[in-house]
């Protein structure tokens, strides 16, 4: 590949991302507001800040210049957290290339607006220059290179094709999907139900609850993503399913790790990004609204909110009526 992209937002993914990009053949800079950071990602190719020692490629630059980062850029690459994307993005649109792609990498839903990652770019640069990339892929095993599998939407299914084609490298495929709604409320939502795998974790309630706890909440991502039309065959994709697997079964992942310090009663100030926090009122509004059954995702979010213990959420959800399983 040649030509340019940008990747907005100089933290895990956002570092990971840019290195996938560069080993994919582009050029690539890397737009943060961290002064420091860029110094040792220019001068050490590190950003020990978030991914540690992890070496990046030597041509990958950092900038903390918006129209320097983006000028020229077909694609541009949005891997801020969620719920900062929406003061992020007005200030880079007037420096985007002409027919650039805009591609939110982030997993959750505005808490402001409630519109979703993509509609948030929707409203900027049009439907037809807004993707999505999602999928289980942790950014420290991106960054390092191991294999990865992404999905990557966009209304159009050949702009979904292109940006899969461009995004692809040796350790990373990506596949094409036309589902938005599926590819990113499957990426929002299994972070809320990370964070109640890792409460089951934390409170030692055994591996069998873990494989029920998750298997019951995949029906409730399937439910509330399918009432803002998801499409079932992407839930059971990469970036449903797969994050799902991936998020809900390992301490890498920060929202199961937040779920497991509430688990233990361990103090939550000091957690890195959890994204399920934020996502899991908007979830549970949304399940209410639509009518969806979701009482999984309505328990975190009781749970988070402080009027529920864990210990009644385990009482509330294990006394539900017994009903068939689908
Ligand atoms: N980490 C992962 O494995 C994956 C993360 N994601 C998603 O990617 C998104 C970003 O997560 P991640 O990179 O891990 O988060 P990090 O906490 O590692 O980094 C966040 C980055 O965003 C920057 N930032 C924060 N607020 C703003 C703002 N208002 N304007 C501009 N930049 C800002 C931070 O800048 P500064 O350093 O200056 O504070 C930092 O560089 C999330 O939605 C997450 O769900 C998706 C897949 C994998
Ligand atoms: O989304 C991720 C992997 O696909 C990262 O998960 P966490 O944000 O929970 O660390």
């Amino acid at each position: 590949m040649s030509g340019k992209i940008a990747v907005v937002g100089a933290g895990a993914w956002g570092t990971a991302l840019a290195a996938s990009v560069v080993r994919a053949g582009w050029s690539c800079l890397l737009l943060g507001r961290d002064s420091e950071t860029a110094a040792k990602i220019n001068e050490l190719h590190r950003n020990p800040r978030y991914l540690g020692e992890i070496e990046l490629p030597e041509t990958l630059r950092m900038t903390l210049e918006p129209a320097e980062a983006l000028a020229g850029a077909e694609i541009v690459l949005v891997a801020v957290p969620a719920q900062t994307v929406s003061s992020a993005l007005p200030g880079l649109a007037a420096f985007a290339a002409p027919g650039s792609v805009f591609v939110s990498c982030a997993k959750g839903i505005d808490r402001e607006t409630g519109r979703t990652m993509s509609g948030l770019m929707a409203t900027l640069v049009g439907n037809d220059r807004a993707a999505v990339l999602s999928g289980p892929s942790f950014a420290i095993d991106v960054a390092a290179g191991l294999p990865t599998a992404v999905t990557v939407a966009a209304s159009d299914i050949k702009t979904a094709k292109m940006l899969a084609e461009s995004l692809s490298n040796p350790v990373l495929r990506c596949y094409a999907s036309d589902d938005i709604p599926g590819v990113e409320l499957g990426g929002a939502l299994k972070n809320v139900l990370a964070i109640a795998a890792g409460i089951v974790h934390g409170r030692q309630l055994g591996a069998s609850a873990l494989a029920a706890l998750t298997t019951r909440g995949f029906a409730e991502l399937r439910r509330v993503a399918a009432a803002l039309g998801g499409r079932p065959e992407t839930l059971v994709g990469l970036s449903g399913l797969g994050d799902l697997i991936l998020t809900c079964g390992s301490e890498k992942s920060r929202n199961f790790a937040y779920g497991a310090a509430i688990g233990r009663g361990a103090p939550l100030d000091e957690l890195a990004l959890a994204e399920g926090v934020k996502t899991a009122a908007m979830a549970a509004r949304i399940a209410r609204e639509h009518g969806v059954e979701a009482p999984i995702i309505a328990a975190v979010d009781a749970v988070l909110d402080g009027g529920l213990s864990v210990e009644a959420a385990i009482d509330r959800l294990m006394s539900r009526p017994l009903k068939t399983e689908t």
